[in-house]
Order: structure tokens, then sequence, then C-alpha cells
């Protein structure tokens, strides 16, 4: 099957539309995907486009009660998408009338997939003036150029030659609602014989249709076959686009940067030779006829140059010689991995180098970005190379494929560490063993085919930025990468509308952090789970050195006695004071979480495996951060929780309490209830203040932000009146919930003390150490009317609190009984 690119630029195609209309106003941008099951292949790719394209979906399964589908007064879904149309079909009267009735209201389009299960011919589909044949083989595809749907689709070619499967739906359409999206023919091999069809090769059956909504006021775009035709992929984007009146577009530009990363590393025999370098020069002028100011973007490690064998070497002169005609990044001196170098003089002697050799040779390094060889050093973050690429190159940008992670390319993303900007880098199937044409791994096929809608045609389809690596030894004998890269080019503005651009790197990561501003924060991650995050990471690096448990609040429940009490067993050992926040590391819910993983883990001692030592942190104001649970759960997935609650008018007094006696201006010059009442007239320093003082007591809704990344099992609960007046206990059940292997008396080393009015430590000496001055203070209880303003303020939340602990199996505290006893 080949793609012929002759008609294109005779096609009056509708272009570029955006579908921009005012219903897009009352949608959320997001997809509700009504799939057969988790596994199915279909449901599957659905979620990989979405996900590939950062278009926000939820699952669920067809046949199954709907979710939720409005929010105030917005639709939550600009489009469904049901994975087959036999679903949507067959949905219980309820359901139907319920979906139905959403999309007219919020003209919501549906998005959906034939697969019947026999083979029909011209049966009716049920409810529309819509016939099928099914179960048929298809040859010669193309897109109707008239159809209102196509943005990013370009029309004017055919797909020759039999599609793939045997398993296509045409489409009868017998009502003005309908237009179609594409046509095929019958492929008669492999066909039902069937008498109405058969001599009908050379007719143009209609493979996918759009329902305008004339019929019924919804529109529908049904596809008769699914993603193993790859042109259904642009066609799906396009329908989701138009479907959404253009909440859902993605946008038509396309970045294309290629770094050949090691222009001197390779082995002999697989070197550019000098009329490689020329071939190199004339692709890229070719490239440029349609790719404005294209660049190869070449990267070296100055130690091998001339390292090859005959007219390789010459090969090497003739690069520079022609140094002008690209630009120029640096790797490092001798191809080795920053990571490896804990100590920053040698790294930064190696890094310059290379520079020297960039002077002496008249390469000009002006792009303020680099990449390290094999992404060591990058992400993980090996703190000693961002520092060296900043003092020796001022790096601005780098590039990676290993955040998150390298394996599932469609999630791959950016971050900013440092100022440094690090961009993800797109696979494109070249690598230093792939040289020749012939012996592509899997085959020649398997290359065309990723250029001619597969992996690397898609990679291009679904990213605005694309930065590949490729090697020397990809463009000297065969020239394999030149062959790859300007087929799929020109395939794609055969096939497309995307517009593919060039800028400097610094320019494209301009470009990416303005389209993707979310992705400026980093998550770090575990480097000990994922075997190669291991391998490019400091041997002088410890996964030990994190916490195995984490205090997290909120404030004023108790947190300080808990951490106490939890630093008097044998086996627990806290974080190293900061000298800032104390025990406190506060890392997880503000900007200390930008000075990454390395300064974190320096809090924690190193830990042999063999010992019992358990490592933990107590920050109390993780508990409400909107950011915490997600970034603690990326990094410490396996972690356990412990949290304490109290009444939450009683913490939000203590809290302010807490603030005076520490003199903060704000609340010394209000009285709690002028804090806790302030409204839109009140300064902003209070409202900031009365924020603070309150939202930590919304105890069910910040519990469940935690349940979104934790399993109850590893959440405790902890009562704090309990811990108040009965430590013992409570430390018993702590030790029992961490499953510490040796066991702790407390009651031995917690006493009461009458004075201060808790439980203290017991000294050798049998006295008593209680906490400092600034926990359990003595102040006025609260006036009744406050306390009446916060049992009304907390109240829903307190009884969703009460319907959350008996669904987590625990039980609920004597204060929320108290709290809510009128309910019962
Ligand atoms: N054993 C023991 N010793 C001292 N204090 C105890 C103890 N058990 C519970 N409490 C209560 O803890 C309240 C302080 O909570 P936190 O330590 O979480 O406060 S902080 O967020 O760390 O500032 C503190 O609140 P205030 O009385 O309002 O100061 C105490 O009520």
């Amino acid at each position: 099957m080949g793609p012929d690119c002759v008609h294109w630029e005779l096609v009056e195609q509708l272009r570029g539309h955006a579908w921009r209309s005012d219903a897009r106003l009352r949608i959320d941008p997001r997809v509700l995907v009504l799939a057969e099951s988790s596994f199915t292949p279909m449901g599957h790719e659905i979620v990989h486009i979405l996900e590939a394209n950062r278009i926000k979906y939820k699952l669920e399964l067809a046949g199954k009660s709907l979710p939720v589908l409005t929010h105030l007064d917005k639709g939550r879904y600009a489009v469904i998408v049901f994975e087959r149309l036999e679903s949507y079909l067959n949905m219980d009267k309820w359901n139907r009338e319920l979906i139905d009735k959403y999309c007219r209201e919020y003209k919501v389009g549906i998005l959906t997939f034939t697969h019947p299960e026999d083979a029909l011919i011209k049966a009716q589909v049920r409810g529309f003036p819509l016939y099928v044949h099914t179960k048929l083989s298809l040859r010669d595809y193309h897109v109707n150029a008239q159809s209102a749907i196509l943005r990013l689709t370009r029309a004017g070619n055919v797909v020759h030659g039999p599609l793939p499967d045997k398993d296509w739906t045409v489409f009868v359409l017998n009502h003005t609602t309908y237009e179609p999206l594409s046509y095929a023919k019958l492929h008669l091999t492999g066909s039902p014989v069937d008498p109405s069809v058969q001599d009908a090769g050379d007719i143009n059956y209609v493979t996918a249709v759009l329902d305008k909504g004339l019929f019924d006021d919804i529109q529908r775009v049904i596809f008769g076959n699914g993603f193993k035709f790859w042109l259904h992929r642009l066609l799906f984007l396009d329908a989701l686009s138009y479907l959404s009146h253009g909440k859902l577009s993605i946008t038509l530009e396309r970045y294309l940067l290629i770094d050949i990363d090691d222009i001197f590393v390779g082995k002999n025999g697989t070197r550019m030779v000098p009329s490689d370098v020329q071939a190199l020069i004339d692709a890229q002028a070719r490239i440029r006829r349609t790719v404005k100011d294209f660049h190869f973007n070449l990267g070296y490690s100055g130690y091998y140059y001339k390292a090859g064998v005959g007219a390789e070497d010459d090969g090497d002169e003739a690069i520079i010689a022609n140094a002008r005609h690209f630009w120029w990044f640096p790797h490092m001196w001798r191809h080795l991995q920053p990571h490896k170098f804990d100590n920053l003089t040698l790294l930064e002697l190696d890094m310059l180098r290379n520079k020297q050799f960039a002077q002496n040779h008249g390469l000009v390094l002006n792009q303020s970005y680099a990449v390290a060889p094999h992404h060591s050093g990058v992400f993980p973050v090996h703190e000693q190379l961002y520092t060296a690429w900043k003092r020796v190159f001022d790096v601005q940008v780098t590039s990676t494929e290993e955040y998150p992670h390298l394996r599932s390319p469609h999630r791959r993303r950016g971050f900013v560490h440092r100022n440094i900007r690090v961009l993800p880098r797109q696979t494109c199937g070249l690598f230093t063993h792939t040289i020749f044409l012939e012996r592509y791994p899997g085959g020649r096929g398997k290359l065309d085919y990723s250029i001619r809608g597969g992996e690397l045609f898609q990679t291009f389809l679904y990213n605005p930025i694309n930065i590949f690596m490729t090697h020397l030894s990809n463009y000297g004998n065969d020239r394999l990468a030149l062959y790859t890269f300007e087929s799929v080019i020109k395939f794609v503005q055969c096939w497309t509308n995307l517009e593919i651009k060039t800028v400097p790197p610094v320019e494209l990561a301009n470009v990416y952090f303005d389209m993707f501003p979310e992705e400026v924060s980093p998550i770090w991650r575990n480097p000990c789970d994922d075997k190669r995050h291991l391998s490019i990471w400091s041997v002088a690096k410890t996964c030990s050195r994190l916490p195995k448990f984490l205090v997290i609040g909120p404030q004023k429940t108790g947190t300080t006695a808990l951490y106490s009490f939890l630093g008097l067993h044998p086996s627990i050992r806290s974080n190293a004071n900061s000298p800032t926040t104390y025990e406190e590391v506060q890392f997880f819910n503000g900007k200390n979480y930008f000075r990454g993983l390395d300064w974190y883990m320096d809090f924690f001692p190193p830990v042999d495996n063999s010992s019992d030592t358990v490592l933990f942190e107590k920050s109390a104001n993780y508990f409400d951060s909107d950011v915490a649970p997600e970034r603690a759960h990326a990094l410490l997935p396996h972690v356990k929780l412990l949290c304490i609650l109290i009444n939450p008018a009683k913490r939000a007094y203590s809290w302010y309490q807490h603030m005076i006696a520490h003199q903060d201006a704000v609340a010394m010059s209000n009285t709690f209830y002028q804090v806790i009442t302030a409204d839109e007239n009140a300064s902003k320093a209070v409202r900031d203040l009365k924020h603070r003082c309150l939202n930590p007591g919304m105890y069910a809704s910040l519990l469940e932000r935690w349940l979104d990344y934790y399993p109850p099992k590893q959440i405790m609960i902890i009562d704090g009146e309990k811990l108040r007046s009965d430590p013992v206990s409570v430390m018993d059940r702590v030790q029992a919930f961490l499953g510490l292997e040796i066991y702790f008396d407390y009651s031995k080393k917690l006493k009461f003390s009458k004075k201060k009015g808790f439980y203290c430590q017991v000294l050798d000496n049998n006295k008593t150490k209680c906490l400092g001055a600034s926990k359990g203070h003595q102040y006025v209880p609260m006036e009744p009317k406050e306390e009446e303003y916060l049992r009304k303020l907390y109240r829903k939340d307190n009884i969703a609190l009460s319907k959350l602990l008996p669904r987590l199996g625990r039980s609920i505290p004597s204060w929320l009984q108290e709290e809510l006893a009128d309910l019962r």
C-alpha cells in the first residue's frame, strides 16, 4: 500500500478549520471514553491517542452506569467516544436517554466505531436512516475533500491497495444528515459472496460518515473500522476537534529538531566519508525547501575526531570544513557518562577540553544546548552535570528520552530544573547499529511502515515538538537517516496540513513551555524503581536515604508530640534538622521541591540495607497541600502515611493562637472571629490567613486527595484526642501499622505531666522532658459564637468524614461522634 502524493496541490479543501463555536464555552476539554473493557486493544488505542495528544479523558465501561455528566452549568465532556457503535445502540433506555439528552443540551458529539459480530448486508443501524454492509475487505481509501471535518488531514490522495483487516463496515446513507467522510472500494478476495456487491468493484463505498445532527439533533462521526488503518488516527483527531466545536483542537504546528549526537563517535567502517558529508548538506538544502531554515544539529565529542580509517578521517575533516552549514552542541569529550563523575572539577575539566576542541576547530556553539551521552545525569538528575553545564557552556536547554520514563514514549514530557529546560526526545528507530536499509531490524518494510502511517509518522502527528536523536553511523554507508527523514517529512506534508518548522533549541524550549506551562514543575521519581534510571544514576547515591513513612499533619493536631514519641523507638530515625524549618523538611509541598532529590535525600542518614532502621519525616503542612499527594506518591509510592485528626474547630483555634504566639502581625491585629469570618471585603492578608487557618480542617476532602494516590491500607488515621490522653496505646497501634520488628514499650517511657497537662518523655534519670513552650499553650477558650460559626462551617465536611471513615474500615473518633450527635 503506497501513498501517492501527486494530486494534492489541486485539491480544494476546507483547510485549517478550528471549528470554534460558542458551544465550546459550555463544555470542559475532556473526552468520555466508553470502552468495552479495560483490556481491548481498541480501548487501549483510543486512550493512547488521547494521552499522546495530552487530551484529558475519563475511561468508563460501556454498559455500566454513566458518570456524572455535568458540573454546575457546564458539560464535563466535550465529546463522547464509544469504542463500539453497538454498545451505544444497545444501551438501556435510561442511560441512552441520559446521554442523548446531554449531547443535545450541550451540543456534544458522539464518535464511534462499528464492530458488528455478524456479516450483514444492507442492515439498518437500529433507529437511524443508515444502512451497513459489514465484514468486508476494502482497498484504495481516500477522504472526502469536501468534508467539513478535515483539519489536519489533507485530502486528495489515495491509499492504494488492500486495506488492513477484513472486517470493514461500509455505510449506505439514506438521509441528508449523513455526509461521507471517506471512501474505499471493495477488495473482492476475501469479501463475502454477495451478488449485490459482487460487480461493484469500482464503486466508492463510504467508510466513515458524519451525522450532521439533522435527524435527531446529535452530531456523530462513525468509522467503519478501527486504528489498524493509520489514516483513521488523523481522522479521529479531526473528528474530536469538529465534534467539540474546537475545544479539543491540537495545534497544526510541528517543530522538528534532528540531533546527530555523536558526529565523531562511531566504529571504524561505519563512519561518514566526504561524499556522505556532501549528501548531508544536500539533504539539508532539500528539506529547507519546505522546512524553512532547517539545520541538522550536530553534537561532538572531540576526543574521537579523526578516529576512523582511510576516507573516514577525510570525512571528519569535511565535517569541520563545512561546520558553518550546521548547528553545533557539545556532548562529552570522550563520550563518558556524566553521572560517573562525582567530582565536579573533573566533570568540568572534561567539558572544558571539549569546549577547547570547538574553539580550536572554529565550531560556533551559540545554541546554549547540550545533550548527555546515554541521557546520563539528566533524569534522574545528577546535580553536578547541571552545575558543570551552566558553568562551562551556559547550557539552558537539553533533551532526554528518560523523563518520566523511556518506556511509553507517548507519555514523555519536559521539565525545568535549575533554569535548565529539559525537553522530551522522541525515538525515530535510528540507533548506532541501524546502518543499512536492507538490514533494518524487522526488515525494510518495517521502516517504511513506520514512515508511512506507522510509529514515526504518528510521532510527528502527536507531538508538536519533535526532537530526534540520531548517530553518525546513520548518515554513512546507506545514509539511512536521510532516507528516513526526507521520506517522513514528505509523507507528513502529503497527508496532513501540519506545518513543519525548525527553530534553534532555546526558541524551541520557549515554544514548548508556552504550549505546556504545566510541565515546568518536575515530578521526582524513585530512581530505584526503574532499572534504566538506576543505570544512569551515580553509584554514590542510594535510595535507602528515603523515608519509609511520613507524618503528614495537619498542623496543630499533635504532630510534634507524635514526632518526639516516634524518635524514642530504637528502630526509627528521622531526618536531620533544617536550618529554617527545624525538624520539618517541607519538601513535597513548596519551593523546596525544586531543589531536587539530592537536596531531600541529604537530610537522611545513609541506612544499611540489612539494618532495622526505618526513616521517617514529619511535615505537618503536607496534609492540606494540593501538590504533595501526587509528588509524594511519585517518589515514595510504597511509603506509609500517618495523619492525626482532632476537632477541626479546635485545630483552627490552636493554629490562630500559634500565630499570635509567633507575633504574626495580621493575627495580632484581627480577632479570631474577624479572621474566620473574613469575606471578600477583607484585605488579602486577612483572607490568606483565614484560608491557612481553616482549610486544613476540611479533613474528608483533603483525605480524598491522598486516597486518589495511596491505597487506604497505607494510611493510618490517628485520633488526636487519644494521642493526647492515651499515647501508649496509640503508639502500640502505630508500631503495628508500621510493621516494626522491634517492639518498644512506651508505657515505660511516657508519663503524664500534671504541670503541662500532657504526656512527656521519661529520661534516664527519671525526670520528664516535655515539648517546649510553643506546644500546649495556655489561652482563653473560644467564644461560643466562634465555636458555633466553625461548627456550621465544618459540618458538611464532618458528615463526609463520618461516611468516609467507615468506608475505609476505620472507627469514628469520639470528637466526631459528639460533633454529629444531633444527626442520630
Ligand atoms: N504530648 C503532647 N505535648 C504537647 N502537645 C501535645 C501533646 N499531645 C498533643 N498535643 C497538642 O499538639 C498541639 C500542637 O500540635 P502540633 O505539634 O501538630 O503543632 S505544629 O503544627 O507542629 O505547630 C498542641 O496544641 P496547643 O495546645 O494549641 O498548643 C497540643 O494540644
